[in-house]
């Protein structure tokens, strides 16, 4: 039997007005998975978010979390989410232990032992008795993280978790939430713009734009090259221009000194040997692999970018 989804979105959609913001949204997440929820400004992920969690009404469709509808069965539906939408609020004069003491009592069956756990995977055990308020960012951010998997949730959802730390701040909560998605088995959402950061980060992105899902891939896939876009240094560039139109019927375009083209690696070998045997000169041959971000552009459109 396939294993149940931790969380479904089905059709799901939301109007403001007379506006459709949220145009149909289906796909599902799976437990133990880092998903990136991606896209330019004002495409829709914060209005997504909100209803996953139940902050804001939706208009249509629904969203399952372990099988239980947010919208008709809200209370089972939510104690499988922990989610940190916002900054996560801490009282500053208590230390992280007697935060997350606080937020345990509010919630049934929550032993030390579990927060113990909870403090140890997201790396916090020297500083738990510190004051909170003396804590960095980063480390006010993974005391949120603690907080949210107190109750140990299927799905947790992260708006911007790395937004305003600094490189190191990064690092470690992109560690952490590798590391918690494969110890808790629990479906991580991350929503950001930082492409970089979910690449290293996520196994699998959903890409949206003006409300609608343009991409929903593995970022092995997404980032896998059937092409590459290759430069060459040649003299003189018309030959070379000349024979590679002809002989291998590619099509290239001239760029300065350069010759550029997209081809398969395979296809480099053959492309020089033809430029040689044409006596053409070839002083360099450079090969760019596309990034994710080129993918990003790819498939929402330059023109979507601010
Ligand atoms: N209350 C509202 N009334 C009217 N339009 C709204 C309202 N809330 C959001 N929108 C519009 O809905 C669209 C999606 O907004 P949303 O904040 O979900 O996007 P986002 O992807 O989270 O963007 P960002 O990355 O900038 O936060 C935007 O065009 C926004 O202007």
């Amino acid at each position: 039997m396939a294993k149940e989804p931790a969380m479904k979105l089905i059709d799901l959609k939301k109007d403001i007005g007379k506006k459709q913001i949220i145009k149909g949204l289906t796909f599902e997440i799976n437990p133990g998975e880092v998903f990136g929820f991606l896209g330019p400004n004002g495409a829709g992920k914060t209005t997504t978010i909100r209803m996953m969690v139940g902050l804001m009404k939706i208009s249509e469709g629904d969203v399952l979390i372990k099988g239980s509808s947010i919208k008709s069965d809200y209370k089972n539906a939510i104690q499988h989410v922990g989610a940190i939408v916002e900054n996560p609020e801490m009282y500053p004069f208590m230390s992280g232990w007697k935060n997350l003491l606080h937020y345990a009592r509010m919630m049934p069956g929550i032993t030390e032992e579990r927060i113990k756990e909870v403090v140890s995977l997201v790396g916090l055990e020297k500083a738990i008795h510190e004051k909170a308020g003396r804590y960095s960012l980063g480390m006010r951010q993974r005391l949120g993280i603690a907080q949210a998997l107190l109750h140990r949730p299927s799905v947790l959802i992260l708006d911007e978790p790395t937004n305003g730390l600094d490189p190191h701040g990064i690092r470690e909560i992109r560690q952490y939430i590798r590391t918690l998605a494969e110890k808790e088995n629990v479906a991580v959402i991350v929503s950001s713009h930082l492409l970089s950061e979910i690449e290293m980060m996520c196994d699998r992105i959903g890409i949206i734009k003006n409300g609608e899902l343009v991409a929903i891939e593995t970022v092995k896939a997404l980032t896998k090259t059937e092409e590459d876009r290759i430069h060459i240094e040649a003299v003189p560039l018309d030959r070379a221009n000349e024979l590679l139109r002809q002989t291998l019927q590619l099509e290239p375009t001239m760029e300065g000194e350069n010759i550029k083209l997209t081809a398969k690696r395979e296809e480099i070998p053959s492309i020089v040997k033809c430029l040689v045997e044409g006596q053409v000169d070839v002083f360099g041959v450079q090969v760019q692999r596309s990034t994710l971000e080129d993918k990003f552009l790819d498939v929402i459109g330059e023109n979507a970018i601010e």
